[in-house]
């Protein structure tokens, strides 16, 4: 049997942009447009309210300049309203060619906000079909709250249904409007509609109050619709609809009777763009698309990676132009660190791949994750740190900065077993740290190398809590030399790496 083909229709840039706080430029609305209709490829999309704002109609009317150029106007929709050709003239001035006239799809709603009976909704609906026709513009209609006309008016929709299918309307788009339905539901409705109107197009709109979205959408689909609604990232009023992406995933992994054109390949850099327009931070596990999705973070999955793949799934990263990477933490192990070693074309010995493994653990009781890119930083703070004895340590120390007071340090050293305390201030905290080390050393009559420059650097791509390399460089006896502290704070880093120095002159 050959495959069944269903309409995508990717509404991120109408019902996306109803996520609270999210507003499209028009440029950036023909952005998208262009990339889910050429790069992804999906097959429709909906890129606006009429009669929203000026902004809005610029916006459409930029895409439908677009549209002419390439042929793709009956694949461009705008939601219009029943609202005696408002919406219609609206959309003839910008140029689009496909609405998608919202009607009510339950007595409750109709009843309430329309304050109409059913005969003159449908006779107004009648006049705006008409309007549009005459305009040179098609016609699909949603069925507003049309899951709970469901549950408790079927008898009207069904009313609906039968003067609708009178009408010359392409597609009858059915919405979960409040994302009440769950699965088994959205089965029956949707097998009962789509057997009684077999000639029917109709489209299924979901939304995820529930979770449930996706697990709506496949039943949608088995149970006969043509078409499904999504949106990059799952942007919507409230929780949002459908995604995308884990929709395209689902239907490609679990539906193999369902054709779909979507390019699996291109879904992660369209959602980072709609990431980076909207300001709408992406979950780091939000699937397909999430920061972390790829990551495996414990030691015993990198391991079981290393023998056979044994932890992956059908889900590989580079389906979705992304990669597959092994966290560095406390719940890393041997493993971890080698797949991230070969990633940066290093090799350790088994003794000091120990060590650096030991460090990653202490680093990951501190912070949850260790970057990539901090692990050259580790590798030579932990070898550097062996090649010495330590004679002079750091016991403890208490730091203070406060508004309106100078730092201060209270630093007790212990050289040859003997701990000394002793206070001091500075214009910052590691100079009151290395003021408070200077009357130790006065003291001791030991001398203290000068510090001749003091570099701090962040592994490139880190975040603020990222860990913080500190190189100091010292001259002693005429002679200058280098120490390196790492720490996720700045003057812990310091201090680290002047305790080195203290050892390195005590040699
Ligand atoms: C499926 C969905 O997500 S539905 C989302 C639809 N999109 C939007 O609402 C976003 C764009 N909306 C807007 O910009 C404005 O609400 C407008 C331009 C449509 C109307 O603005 P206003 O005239 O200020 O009305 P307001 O927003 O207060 O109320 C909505 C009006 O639309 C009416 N309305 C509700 N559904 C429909 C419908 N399907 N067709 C026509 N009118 C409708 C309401 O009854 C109300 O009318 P009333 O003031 O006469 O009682």
């Amino acid at each position: 049997m050959g495959k069944r083909k269903i309409e995508i229709m990717d509404t991120t840039l109408r019902d996306g942009e109803q996520t609270s706080g999210v507003s499209f430029s028009a440029a950036e609305k023909l952005t998208i447009a262009q990339l889910l209709l050429e790069e992804l490829q999906v097959d429709r999309i909906e890129i606006a309210s009429a009669r929203v704002s000026e902004g809005e109609f610029e916006g459409v009317k930029g895409i439908m300049a677009w549209a002419e150029t390439k042929g793709y106007t009956d694949k461009i929709e705008v939601l219009t309203f029943v609202d005696k050709g408002l919406s219609i003239e609206w959309m003839k001035k910008s140029g689009a060619k496909v609405q998608n006239l919202l009607t009510k799809g339950s007595l409750n709603h109709l009843t309430h906000q329309l304050k109409k009976t059913p005969e003159q909704h449908f006779s107004e609906i009648a006049e705006s079909i008409a309007l549009a026709n005459e305009n040179g513009i098609a016609t699909n209609v949603y069925l507003e709250d049309w899951s709970n006309g469901m549950r408790n008016s079927p008898e009207y929709v069904y009313q609906y249904l039968d003067f609708i299918s009178t009408q010359p309307v392409k597609r009858i788009l059915l919405p979960d409007t409040l994302g009440v339905l769950i699965p088994s539901e959205t089965s029956q409705y949707i097998t009962e509609i789509t057997q009684k109107y077999p000639q029917i197009h109709f489209d299924f709109h979901a939304h995820n109050d529930y979770d449930l979205s996706v697990a709506n959408v496949m039943e949608a689909l088995k149970a006969g619709v043509h078409g499904l609604h999504v949106t990059v990232n799952g942007m919507g009023e409230r929780a949002g609809n459908a995604p995308l992406a884990s929709t395209i995933a689902v239907i490609n992994d679990f539906m193999p009777e369902i054709e779909i054109g979507v390019k699996e390949t291109s879904l992660y850099s369209v959602s980072k763009l709609v990431e980076t327009f909207t300001g709408y931070r992406i979950p780091a596990n939000k699937p397909i698309v999430g920061d972390n999705v790829f990551t495996q973070t414990a030691g015993i999955h990198a391991d079981g990676d290393n023998k056979n793949n044994l932890y992956f799934n059908d889900l590989l990263p580079e389906r979705f132009g992304r990669k597959r990477k092994y966290a560095l933490g406390k719940t890393s192990g041997k493993a971890n660190i080698e797949k991230n070693l070969q990633e940066l074309g290093l090799q350790l010995n088994q003794e000091d791949l120990k060590l650096v493994t030991q460090r990653i653990i202490e680093l990951g009781d501190k912070k949850e994750t260790v970057t990539k890119e901090d692990l050259p930083y580790i590798i030579s703070d932990v070898l550097d740190s062996h090649t010495y004895q330590e004679k002079i340590t750091v016991e403890s120390y208490l730091l203070s900065h406060a508004k309106g007071m100078r730092p201060s340090t209270t630093l007790c050293l212990k050289i040859d077993g003997q701990i000394i305390e002793e206070h001091a201030q500075g214009d910052g905290q590691f100079d009151a740290f290395m003021n408070a080390l200077a009357k130790i050393y006065k003291t001791k009559k030991m001398t203290l190398p000068k510090l001749v420059d003091y570099a701090v650097r962040i592994p490139p791509g880190s975040s603020s809590d990222a860990l913080c390399e500190t190189v100091i460089t010292w001259l002693n006896n005429g002679k200058e030399f280098k120490t390196r502290g790492l720490d996720s704070d700045q003057t812990v880093a310091a201090i680290i790496a002047a305790q080195k120095m203290l050892n390195v002159v005590a040699e």
